[in-house]
């Protein structure tokens, strides 16, 4: 397939106004049609998404992405505000490119441990001239423990990397205190609760928020768990490398 080929998205204009309160500008719906066909075109090389339908894509990674920092239906403060932000395991790059997009005036870090999808994402900040976004080669469990980055973020964004607690083990290092960390899952239920607060208390967070709501297109079921940093994470956190999946908290 040439990229003369691929689709247009469609724009959506209804449904970002009705569920966001919020439209792209042309600018933005053209990056929006750019970072797709990038996908598309750097899938035939590395398998990075099996969401390539247009409107499957708008659903499950642009507005997906954007509809996690929009708590209540209004976009986290902090994005306006020059927030540096961390997406964990961003794989082609969802949520963080997407908002990096939005958010010009935010510092976006896309941390993944895989070194060709860090280097296809590369290819995508330099073709979108997206200069707010830089990217990380490495473990969450790693870059946790460095000082460079460990408790420098406003907000930290995970999503489908693990279990509830192996993300907010993940994530919650990397915040300052006062800062949040969003992680993006399908379904939860009730019972899941106790240990997601039992993990982030052990983190120096607090359960904030969480989310239920349904995608506009599909009407499928997602969560956002959105988990406030109220102190300082025990210098043991995250543990080594592998073991937040194997040893849930
Ligand atoms: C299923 S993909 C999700 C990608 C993207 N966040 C999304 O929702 O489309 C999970 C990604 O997390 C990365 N990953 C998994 N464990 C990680 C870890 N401990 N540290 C950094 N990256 C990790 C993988 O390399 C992979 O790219």
């Amino acid at each position: 397939m040439s990229l003369e080929s691929v689709s247009s998205l469609p724009e959506m204009v209804q449904f970002w106004q009705k569920t966001l309160n919020w439209q792209p500008t042309n600018q933005q719906q053209n990056q929006f049609q750019q970072l797709y066909e990038l996908i598309i075109e750097g899938n035939r090389q590395f398998n990075l998404t099996r969401i390539t339908e247009p409107e499957e894509f708008w659903e499950k990674h642009l507005w997906d992405s954007l509809r996690g920092v929009a708590p209540k239906q209004h976009f986290i403060d902090s994005l306006d505000q020059g927030a540096s932000v961390i997406d964990i395991g961003t794989g082609a790059g969802f949520p963080g490119v997407p908002i990096s997009m939005i958010f010009p005036s935010c510092q976006v870090s896309l941390l993944d441990s895989t070194r060709k999808k860090i280097n296809f994402i590369e290819t995508i900040l330099s073709s979108l001239s997206l200069t707010n976004a830089k990217t990380i080669v490495g473990r969450a469990e790693e870059i946790g423990q460095e000082n460079k980055y460990r408790q420098s973020y406003d907000l930290a964004l995970i999503r489908a990397v693990g279990t509830a607690s192996a993300c907010a083990e993940y994530s919650l290092p990397l915040v300052k205190k006062g800062g949040l960390a969003v992680i993006y899952r399908g379904s939860w239920t009730k019972e899941e609760n106790q240990s997601l607060e039992n993990a982030v208390k052990q983190l120096g967070g607090r359960v904030e928020l969480i989310e239920e709501f349904t995608t506009p297109l599909s009407n499928s079921i997602r969560h956002c768990l959105f988990l406030r940093k109220v102190g300082n994470t025990p210098a043991s956190f995250p543990r080594a490398v592998g073991v937040p999946t194997q040893k849930p908290l």
